[in-house]
């Protein structure tokens, strides 16, 4: 290394979006120059074999904090968030109390700040309390320092059309985007825990059927297409979905949607041993609905992949699986699950994981200075992926403040190696800085 000048950095021999071979320059939180470039008076980073994109945006991230400061804090789920190459994540509405007042978004933005690992972008509640009735106050949330613009009740469908057509409404006037837990709870019984199926059948365990999160989608696109609003859907998980997001795209309705890692690789067999880690919300869906997500995600149907990562205590997680908490670990092991399931086969390129996990998923939330590209001029928000890693998931080597897991054991050709925001390393070497 040279002699440093603070915030000079030369990334070396990065493969940019797995395209071409080039130096990047980052001078002050921005990206300097792009080419053949000498290293004097910068720290020089060694990207040889690493795959440069642009640091990950993740819409659908639950921080925990306030209220479950035992499962996760914006602190312990930012350095999740920069450990998996994330330099933006949505920090989901449904804490304690609930992100549904200007100060509360405030309040979860200024916890992101100070923390400084991941730019932190809260999301506001659709309704009070996530009470489903009542709408939160939208405009002031979005008018506030935080700057909302996604509103979720997630964890919770928003079941009423009027309360839903309401909240398109509004958001509509500021740019807004309503994310949706499609879920009909009228479909989907109180008690319902896992894919509605031969093997819940067999297990006994009542089940959800996918139509329970197909007419929710259904109807949001006809309301999404009435009011001229723009609706999001959140973890999209069956093949029915997919054919209806096809349709609303086809006519040029304004929605978007996301799928999880866990949705384009796990399946519903994995419950037969009552592993309360698998237990998530939507649940693990049949192979066929596994093969239509990928292939949608691949041809743009699905526009963006989000974590929903979803920590939980293990005084929650570790019990009979119809008492077990849903959800499931998604920041550190997104990138490894996405490049595995779609780089590896040839589904997609990297230029096209840039698009589905950062380009892409920063517009649907209107944040700036994320989701750029590798340009000059741009913020240096990057992350160095190792294309050919062979990393072999740890749970207890997680910088997440719990344990529920999905991914222990398994190995991924494809790590995170570093992250920057806005020039910064937040991650080298794999370690956060
Ligand atoms: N995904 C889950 O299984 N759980 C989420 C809620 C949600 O995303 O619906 C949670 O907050 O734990
Ligand atoms: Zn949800
Ligand atoms: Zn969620």
């Amino acid at each position: 290394m040279t002699e440093q000048t603070p915030g000079t950095i030369l990334l070396r021999g990065a493969s940019l979006l797995g395209e071409r071979s080039a130096d990047v320059l980052v001078v002050d939180g921005v990206i300097a120059e792009i080419g053949s470039l000498s290293a004097e008076g910068a720290r020089v980073v060694d990207a040889d074999g690493l795959v440069a994109l642009p640091g990950l945006v993740d819409l659908h991230t639950h921080l925990r904090e306030p209220g479950r400061e035992d499962a996760e804090t914006v602190v312990t789920g930012s350095r999740a968030a920069a450990m998996g190459g994330f330099t933006a994540v949505l920090a989901m509405a449904n804490t304690s109390p609930v992100t549904d007042t200007a100060e509360a978004a405030e309040r979860v933005h200024d916890l992101g700040l100070a923390a400084g690992l991941v730019d932190v972008q809260p999301v506001g509640a659709v309704t009070k309390g996530l009470g489903g009735e009542e709408l939160a106050e939208l405009g002031l949330m979005a008018r506030s320092r935080a700057r909302v613009r996604v509103f979720s009740d997630d964890g919770r469908c928003v079941a009423d059309p009027r309360v839903m057509r309401r909240a398109l409404e509004y958001v509509k006037a500021f740019g807004g985007v309503v994310s949706q837990h499609s879920q009909d709870p009228d479909l989907a019984g109180p008690q319902s825990c896992c894919h509605e199926g031969e093997l819940s059948g067999r297990l006994g365990l009542p089940g959800w059927p996918g139509v329970a999160e197909e007419v929710i989608v259904a109807r949001d696109v006809m309301l999404a297409r009435h009011t001229g609003s723009r609706v999001h859907v959140a973890h999209a998980s069956t093949a029915g979905t997919v054919e209806v997001l096809r349709w609303a795209k086809s006519q040029g309705i304004a929605v978007t949607a996301e799928v999880t890692p866990h949705h384009l690789l796990l399946t519903t067999d994995l419950l037969s041993g009552y592993d309360p880690t698998y237990k998530v919300n939507p649940p693990l869906r049949p192979a066929e609905d596994v093969e239509a997500l990928r292939a949608a995600l691949a041809d743009g149907t699905i526009d963006a992949v989000a974590t929903d990562h979803a920590p939980h205590a293990r005084h929650d997680k570790e019990h009979a699986f119809v008492d077990a908490a849903f959800g499931m670990l998604g920041l550190e092991t997104a990138l490894p699950v996405v490049a595995s399931v779609m780089v590896e086969s040839g589904l997609m390129t990297w230029a096209d994981v840039a698009r589905v996990m950062s380009t892409t998923p920063a517009a649907i939330a209107g944040l700036e200075g994320h989701g750029r590209g590798l340009e000059v001029g741009a913020p240096a928000n990057i992350v160095l992926v190792d294309p050919s890693a062979d990393l072999t998931v740890d749970r207890d080597a997680s910088v997440s403040l719990s344990r529920n897991n999905p991914w222990h054991g398994r190995t991924f050709g494809a790590a995170v190696r570093h992250t920057l925001l806005r020039g910064r390393p937040t991650v080298l070497d794999g370690s956060l800085v």
